[in-house]
């Protein structure tokens, strides 16, 4: 039976050590989060990312925006609060309303408090192997696989899913960490020949019951990046959990095993932002 990877957890020790850190510092970090629109479930994560805030000593400032904000009005907002000292980093909470362009906000924020790592600049960065910041998912799967001494060197690697948030550079801090990195994705014919062959199988496409246990090496250390509602309305990836967790070595749970760490990992660079000024 696998070992569950405790995503929670870690992210407990992560936020109690950052909560330690900025007691030595002569500023409070301040994050700035914007959310346009009123839907539940981003309200959720906003105020998740505030309470974990307050546990680390940082500021929070929230910015609710009508639904029907111009680009205009939140271009001016970003703005200022780029050139605000108060504001470490500043965090646009997506999906954005389909009348914004997103590429353009998230191209105005000022690289240096782009704490998502969204920025081109900082994908530029990242990309090279000179991050200032790393995108928070992938970067927390890497401190999952650190935090449990799973080396990632030699390692037959392979990341389903493509997305510019998760699965590209997800594929590039494994092939940084020497592990040799195949992407898949929703063109892929016969994923299974794929997933079958990877020591590390990594699960960021949306799909409940994508990833099959017949699909899944014996020994192999799978993480699920997804959040998918179930038809019972409840979270679930797109790992089936019961079934893979009886081949793989280490599996990671939905919920309670990557999304606490995307969230340590913001804090983490707030931290790096606020030290940096
Ligand atoms: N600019 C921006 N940056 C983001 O990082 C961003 C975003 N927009 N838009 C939405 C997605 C989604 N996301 C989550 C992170 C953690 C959990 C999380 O902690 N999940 C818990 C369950 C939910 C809970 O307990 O609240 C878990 O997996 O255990 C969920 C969702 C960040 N996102």
């Amino acid at each position: 039976m696998a070992i569950i990877l405790d995503g929670k957890a870690l992210a407990e020790q992560t936020r109690q050590r950052i909560a330690q850190e900025v007691t030595t510092l002569s500023r409070q970090p301040g994050l700035a989060v914007i959310l346009v629109g009123d839907d539940p479930a981003s309200r959720l994560y906003v105020s998740n990312k505030e309470k974990d805030c307050a546990q680390c000593g940082f500021k929070s400032f929230e910015h609710r925006m009508a639904a029907d904000t111009t680009e205009a009005e939140l271009l001016a907002l970003i703005a200022e609060l780029n050139t605000n000292d108060d504001v470490d980093g500043i965090l646009v909470q997506l999906p954005l309303p389909k009348h914004l362009n997103e590429e353009m906000v998230i191209q105005s924020i000022a690289p240096e408090k782009d704490v998502d790592a969204f920025h081109p600049y900082n994908v530029g960065r990242m990309s090279q192997g000179k991050p200032v910041f790393l995108p928070c998912t992938p970067a927390g799967v890497m401190a999952i696989l650190k935090a449990y001494d799973i080396d990632v060197a030699g390692k037959d690697c392979v990341v389903i899913g493509r997305s510019n948030i998760v699965g590209k550079p997800m594929g590039m801090l494994l092939t940084q960490a020497n592990g040799t990195v195949t992407i898949c994705h929703s063109r892929t014919p016969n994923l299974a020949e794929y997933t079958k062959r990877a020591d590390i199988l990594v699960a960021a496409v949306g799909r409940e019951g994508l990833v099959r246990a017949d699909m899944v090496k014996e020994g192999a250390v799978v993480i699920d990046v997804a959040m998918n509602r179930n038809a019972a309305g409840k979270f679930c990836g797109d790992v089936d959990f019961e079934a893979v967790k009886a081949v793989a070595s280490h599996i990671t749970p939905v919920p309670g095993g990557v999304g606490p760490m995307t969230r340590a990992l913001l804090l983490e660079n707030i931290l790096t932002a606020a030290k940096r000024k």
